[in-house]
């Protein structure tokens, strides 16, 4: 597996945050995991990677992903989210590896010209840098199928990935202030922040604040297990949504939050957010008919998942964890809050590192099978077989939406 820096890199010092999430999924897999530090831009590191292992397909999560951001430095953005992509390709080219998922994201859609959206829906009138790249990205990978018909590309529009894993070991864990709802919400409920904003509530929509279609990162992931099935029966180029089909409101969010989470979730209306549409939701039938795939899990469990993380983590990856039933090395630091944001400490670097170059050494270097029994349940329980985010032959990156 290959985490690449890349959310990372213009905040290095934030990246450290990043080995204590692979360490819980070690923990949740029972498993070693390898991954590589490294810039998706450094065309040598990936090659590296490709030589050291067999890989048979990769999903390419890596990208800056932040709509406001991506006007402030939107050359970073493109660079980034699509210098990475050629650079994968390249990589991938050059070693023979002619299977890729890729994260693409419903902002291609723009503001939806019809609703349910479907993939038919025209595609490229973004409403930021962000959502260019994304519609960048998806040309670019429609242009190289076409010159490369032995590739098998999926490109998977994610619409709002929100929860949490149920063991409440791995979440979102946003560095500063969330920029997404369902984080800043759940941060609200645990004592972090005082009081939602919400962003506008004379939307054209049934309580006039903006209507989303959240989905679980639990399916989102089968999701990326059903594509690889795809991939591995040579399906060519294709497009999928990947949401559930219903819309919630803001207002629908917050009350489901608090009933959940059995806590208040103060809020204030204050205007409009720049770039926001008023409401899209996917129809997903496509993803249904052709994957095999359909999101299970709806609203409650969203934030349920979600408030088990943040109420086990209170202040993210830097909080002594509940759910690991174990209080991570702190070197003798004092967690608080985002200001003060300690990550993980050498000590637990150099746990992770060790754990890996054990990892690395126990691979075999032939590729891994990968079928649907390998991947965990959402409990982490092992359904038999070997994890897919331990096939370290097969993964690329981390980090993106
Ligand atoms: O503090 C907040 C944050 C969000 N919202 C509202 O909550 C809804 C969802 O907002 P998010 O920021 O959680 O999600 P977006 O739909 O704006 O953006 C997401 O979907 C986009 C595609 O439409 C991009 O993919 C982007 O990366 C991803 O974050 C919107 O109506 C927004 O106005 C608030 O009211 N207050």
């Amino acid at each position: 597996m290959t985490l690449d820096r890349c959310l990372h890199r213009h905040r290095a010092d934030n990246f450290q945050t990043i080995p204590e999430c692979i360490y819980r999924i070690e923990e949740i897999i029972g498993e070693a995991l390898i991954f590589y530090e490294a810039d998706v831009l450094d065309a040598a590191a990936l090659c590296r990677i490709f030589k050291e292992h067999e890989i048979d397909c990769v999903i390419h999560f890596v990208g800056l992903k932040c709509v406001g951001e991506s006007w402030d430095i939107p050359l970073q953005y493109y660079q980034t989210n699509i210098g990475g992509t050629m650079t994968l390709l390249e990589a991938m080219k050059q070693h023979g590896v002619h299977n890729l998922v890729f994260s693409s994201s419903c902002t291609v859609y723009g503001d939806p010209q019809y609703l349910p959206v479907d993939e038919a829906h025209p595609t490229g009138a973004c409403t930021n840098p962000y959502g260019r790249s994304k519609h960048i990205n998806e040309l670019i990978l429609k242009d190289f199928y076409a010159a490369n018909k032995d590739w098998n590309i999926v490109m998977l529009r994610y619409f709002n990935p929100v929860g949490a894993h149920t063991s409440g070991k791995i979440g979102e864990d946003p560095q500063g202030v969330p920029n997404n709802l369902m984080p800043y919400v759940a941060q609200v409920a645990v004592g972090r922040r005082s009081h939602l904003n919400i962003f506008g509530d004379d939307y054209d929509t049934h309580d006039g604040t903006g209507v989303r279609d959240y989905i679980h990162v639990v399916d989102l992931g089968k999701g990326h297990v059903a594509a690889i099935k795809a991939l591995e029966n040579s399906c060519g180029c294709k497009v999928y949504n990947l949401g559930t089909g219903h819309g919630y409101s803001v207002l629908d969010v917050v009350a489901e939050f608090r009933r959940t989470s059995g806590r208040d979730v103060a809020y204030r209306i204050t205007e409009r957010r720049d770039g926001d549409v008023a409401a899209t939701y996917s129809c997903p039938s496509a993803a249904a008919r052709e994957l095999g795939w359909t999101a299970v899990h709806g609203l409650s469990d969203m934030c349920a998942h979600m408030w088990k993380f943040q109420s086990l983590n209170p202040t993210g990856y830097r909080s002594p964890s509940v759910a690991n039933g174990h209080t991570p090395v702190t070197d003798g630091e004092t967690v608080t809050d985002d200001a003060e944001a300690l990550t993980v400490t050498d000590a637990r670097r150099r746990e992770c590192t060790r754990r890996q170059a054990s990892a690395a050494a126990r691979l075999p270097r032939q590729p891994i099978e990968t079928t649907g029994e390998s991947v965990t349940n959402d409990d982490g329980a092992r359904k038999g077989g070997r994890p897919l985010l331990t096939t370290a032959h097969r993964t690329s990156a981390y980090g993106a939406k």
